[in-house]
């Protein structure tokens, strides 16, 4: 089965999504995500310019044999542009296999190993009391695990609080809006957020928090220690994680169950944070880490350590990454949760797929493939249009991670 075109196509149904096209001499195709939020374009020219013309004649089968190539072929190695390029043709040929087979992505992985995917959604709100309503808002939807995010008095624009409805997205400017942050008014005020969470809802809803890389180590430990009566799923991204060594002190401190690797692109990221159970959640994606084949390496390292796998799904991944995430979890047997942002009716309709929310779960479908397509005329009705994540800056002006 030889692949006799690809080509990448750009859409903007309220965001930025890049998705490869993989066309086979046998008339299947198949399609990856290969977006990178912000940096769209890079992924593109990456693939339209260097990949796609590697690809074309050859064998759509020999998936593995195709990653090796792009990865060391290239020369350079890891990378978010090259790795979630790779992504992108692994996840188009992973769903050409499936499509040959006539059978669901997860039955060639292996097979299920659960029947459902627990998810988490995102509630915030501008001040505590909002962020209360909307947990219960998420509740009422039938989530069973909820990330809660809130406003902090005296900080304009701290992380995750959006403008208001379902569909929270961060990039959202031609250039970055500068937003502020104060670590002092943020380690005050998290706890009560938490402290009033288990006040109104009780003991037993899964409740998450993203600190999104604002804190020092020592800081986030004595974060984990100040959550702990409020017992978190997980405290995620609560330090930067280039130093993985960093991890160690905040796990000297607290009992709070760790997640970070939304960022990460190789299981080099993260060996250490593994080996050393460092963490108890990685959080690496198909799309940014290499696609199916790079993050099953990854999980199998993972479920050596116990621990186990909360894949990124903010809206900035699109449902075609979605629909492979969902067959991945599916079958993966050290599975955590999936995060589940939802992607507005305007995206949904572009990408035509057969997973299905209930009752605080998704299920992947039972089309061959991965489950997900793309409909290219309305696609071409949404242009491209640059918008980029907000940067974070202390009220003095030193520039802090977003
Ligand atoms: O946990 C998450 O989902 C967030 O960290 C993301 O929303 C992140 O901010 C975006 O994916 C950035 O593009």
């Amino acid at each position: 089965m030889k692949i006799r075109d690809a080509r990448v196509i750009i859409t903007c149904p309220g965001r930025n999504f890049v998705t490869l096209k993989i066309e086979t001499d046998q008339g299947i195709y198949g399609i990856g995500d290969a977006t990178l939020n912000g940096r769209e374009l890079a992924v593109a020219s990456y693939l339209t310019d260097h990949v796609v013309p590697n690809l074309i004649g050859r064998d759509a089968q020999r998936i593995e044999d195709i990653w090796q190539f792009l990865y060391r072929g290239a020369y350079w190695r890891r990378g978010p542009v090259t790795m979630s390029a790779i992504a992108a043709v692994d996840t188009a040929l992973w769903d050409i296999k499936a499509k040959a087979a006539g059978m669901p992505l997860y039955q060639l992985l292996g097979g299920r190993s659960r029947d459902r995917v627990l998810v988490y959604g995102h509630a915030n709100g501008a001040d505590i009391e909002q962020t209360v309503d909307q947990v219960g808002a998420y509740k009422d939807m039938g989530y069973r695990a909820i990330r809660a995010q809130s406003g902090i008095p005296g900080v304009k624009g701290a992380y995750g609080v959006g403008k208001g409805d379902l569909y929270y997205e961060p990039a959202d400017g031609t250039l970055p809006t500068e937003t502020l942050w104060s670590t002092p008014a943020y380690l005050n005020h998290a706890p009560k957020l938490f402290e009033r969470l288990r006040d109104v809802y009780g003991p037993d809803i899964e409740l998450l928090h993203d600190v999104h890389h604002r804190l020092t180590p020592i800081e986030a430990g004595r974060l984990g220690k100040a959550l702990e009566p409020y017992r978190l799923f997980w405290m995620e991204d609560s330090t930067p994680a280039e130093n993985q060594e960093a991890f160690r002190l905040i796990r000297q401190h607290t009992v709070t169950p760790l997640a970070v690797g939304e960022i990460f692109n190789t299981i080099w990221d993260c060996r250490e944070l593994i080996q050393n159970q460092l963490i108890d959640y990685i959080r690496t994606t198909v799309v940014h880490a290499g696609g199916i084949t790079h993050l099953r390496r990854i999980a199998d390292l993972a479920s050596l350590y116990q621990v186990r796998t909360g894949s990124h799904g903010a809206t900035d991944l699109s449902p075609v990454c979605m629909g492979a995430a969902l067959h991945f979890d599916s079958w993966v047997p050290n599975f955590g949760i999936q995060e589940y942002m939802r992607h507005t009716p305007e995206t949904d309709e572009v990408f035509p797929h057969d997973y299905r929310f209930e009752d605080g779960y998704l299920f992947a479908g039972e089309k061959p493939g991965h489950g997900v397509d793309l409909d290219e005329k309305l696609a071409a009705k949404y242009e491209y249009e640059p918008k980029q994540l907000p940067i974070a800056r202390l009220a003095d002006g030193t520039l802090w991670n977003w």
